[in-house]
């Protein structure tokens, strides 16, 4: 488990418009990384394109390369379903599937992957994955109840552990916390770390001391104005983007200047 992601010239288009614009990146595998920047600077779209979510979004496509560990993700004959199955995403608002039990939550993309299992095989995968969203001790005794009657920060980690169900490369979050109170938030953090013993993570945050926090290495992706594409500015260990960084508009925007 766990796989590196290389991106070379990558452009990002919705119908005519560059959304994003040649983005060079390097994540290694089993570390934390953060993509941070102002309001509509691509962070989404870009890490929309590390599993090829973003076409599901009818006119968006891409130029240019996402290889993991070597293979071309836009490579022909590459199925996307696959590649989604190798990089899983947890999304802004917690979505399980609201009258679908825990248990079947946890199993649903298995199920969606067309994969046969034995009940003691499902059995396993459920509390694995339950455990490794740190959500196991807090479901065991309800597993055939709705997913829906989970507070929001346990229906996060509900989603997370459907994820993990699937024996991903790769988790995407897209602002996994921004709809949940300080403590669950804190819950999902601590998860993270853990996390990046056995995956590859990247999360997109509007949170300054979040990507402080958990992450490893930060990524700043800035706009010069409406209308022009996003741009990875700067790409460096956490620790120097918000002690040190080398450019300005990096400095300006994590001390709290702009965005
Ligand atoms: N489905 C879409 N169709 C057309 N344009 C889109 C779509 N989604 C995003 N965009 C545009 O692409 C650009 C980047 O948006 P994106 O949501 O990726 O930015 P972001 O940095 O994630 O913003 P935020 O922090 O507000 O979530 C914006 O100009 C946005 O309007």
């Amino acid at each position: 488990m766990s796989k590196r992601i290389d991106v070379a010239d990558l452009n990002v288009y919705y119908g005519n418009f560059l959304a994003v614009e040649d983005v060079n990146i390097n994540i290694d595998a089993k570390t934390v990384t953060a993509f941070i920047g102002p309001s509509g600077c691509g962070k989404s779209t870009f890490l929309r394109t590390l599993n090829r979510m973003h076409e599901v979004i009818p006119g968006a496509r891409v130029e240019g390369k996402v290889m993991l560990d070597g293979d071309n993700l836009y490579g022909s004959g590459v199925d996307p379903v696959t590649v989604r199955s190798q990089i899983g995403m947890v999304f802004q608002r917690p979505n399980p599937f609201p009258t679908m039990s825990i248990r079947d939550n946890v199993l649903a993309g298995i199920k969606l992957n067309n994969k046969r299992i034995s009940k003691s095989d499902a059995d396993g995968i459920v509390e694995s994955s339950l455990q490794g969203a740190n959500l196991w001790n807090e479901v065991k005794d309800r597993l055939d109840k709705p997913g829906s009657g989970l507070s929001g920060g346990q229906q996060q980690r509900l989603c997370i552990a459907r994820t993990i169900a699937v024996k991903p490369e790769v988790i995407l979050m897209d602002e996994p916390c921004s709809a949940l109170d300080p403590i669950s938030t804190l819950a999902i953090e601590d998860l993270i770390n853990e996390l990046k013993n056995d995956y590859t993570v990247v999360i997109v945050t509007h949170n300054m001391q979040q990507a402080a926090r958990v992450s490893d290495k930060t990524a700043f992706f800035n706009i010069a104005g409406t209308g022009k594409p996003g741009k990875l500015i700067e790409y460096a260990e956490t620790a120097t983007i918000f002690s040190n960084p080398s450019v300005k508009a990096t400095e300006d925007y994590v001390s709290g200047r702009f965005g």
